[in-house]
């Protein structure tokens, strides 16, 4: 395609399609779109971030990440579709206008390019990194396990060939630890929301223990309002709370880190389906679930911007 706007956003695309999207989208939108590499993935592919900015320094900021699971593919073709939603609606729709005018958004789409490499040319179905880990053929780290908060507690596995693996240590992955310098040095995230998919839940700290986190009351009232402007599209259903209620224990995970480095709004979405599809979600849904997540998306980015 020759630019953003021939780009089939209902279709899923390989990873160096969507690197050419991202600098489509630069060069079309020179004054509010930058790419930023933030780091390169073991295979030394670039870890790519979009920044959306009308100016200032170091202005208080959102981040968006996708794809961490390489598999869940609705979540990159979700993420390329935010980018654009971005672009269009800036200058167009007040609220976005609003939150641009005054914060900063920043977008990893392919958060692990590794694994979407291989999960379209080899398996489908691959979740973790591509590293390889010694005295096993087992390969790969599950990035949403590598993070340091609760590291190597219940809710991962040490074993290697686990889908759960957290890795020889807190921050072994480059994809991890790019995201963890990026966050450190920012120094003013005011939210970080990581995108999986498949359940349909918006989920909140803590994954790794019982402890309540200590804005509960807030983050499960904003998570409850997100889900009913997401719902209101097309009906579809949400469950929210804290990941270890709403889901199972998980520790190590991307939300928990950036909650204890004091990102008070930090959420991990899982997008739809509940289960018919699962990971194979039909390509004519990614803009139904685009679209309705951004509902969500832009209910938590106001909130943000109010508080
Ligand atoms: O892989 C998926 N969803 O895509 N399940 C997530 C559930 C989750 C979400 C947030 C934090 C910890 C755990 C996982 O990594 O197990
Ligand atoms: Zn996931």
């Amino acid at each position: 395609p020759r630019s953003t706007d021939s780009f089939d956003l209902s279709r899923y695309h390989p990873i160096n399609e969507i690197y050419n999207f991202q600098d489509m989208l630069v060069a079309e939108n020179p004054n509010l779109v930058s790419k930023i590499v933030i780091g390169q993935s073991y295979q030394g592919r670039p870890l790519n971030v979009l920044k959306f900015s009308t100016g200032g320094t170091n202005r208080p900021a959102i981040w968006l990440d996708t794809g961490i699971h390489s598999r869940e593919w609705v979540t990159q073709a979700s993420g390329t579709w935010f980018a654009k939603k971005i672009v269009t609606d800036y200058g167009r729709d007040p609220a976005m206008t609003a939150i641009l005018n005054k914060m900063d958004i920043f977008l990893e789409i392919v958060t692990n390019p590794d694994g979407y490499y291989y999960s379209h040319t080899s398996n489908r179905m691959w979740r973790k990194t591509r590293k390889p880990n010694p005295g096993t053929s087992c390969v790969g780290v599950d990035p949403n396990r590598n993070w340091d908060a609760g590291f190597g507690g219940a809710g991962a596995s040490g074993n290697p060939c686990s889908e759960t693996y957290r890795g020889p240590k807190a921050h072994s992955e480059s994809e991890v630890k790019s995201i963890v310098d990026f966050v450190k040095a920012h120094g003013n995230i005011k939210a970080f929301v990581s995108i999986h998919a498949y359940s349909q839940m918006l989920l909140y700290p803590y994954g790794y223990t019982r402890t309540p986190a200590k804005h509960q009351t807030e983050l499960h009232n904003l998570a409850k309002k997100a889900i009913t402007d997401l719902a209101s599209l097309y009906g579809t259903r949400y469950r929210y709370g804290s990941i270890i209620n709403t889901i199972y224990q998980a520790s190590g995970g991307t939300i928990d880190w950036t909650y204890e480095q004091g990102i008070k709004y930090s959420y991990t979405f899982e997008l739809r389906d509940t289960g018919r599809y699962g990971f194979i979600l039909p390509a004519n849904q990614i803009v139904p679930t685009a679209t309705e997540t951004w509902l969500a998306l832009m209910a938590i980015m106001e909130h943000t911007f109010k508080n």
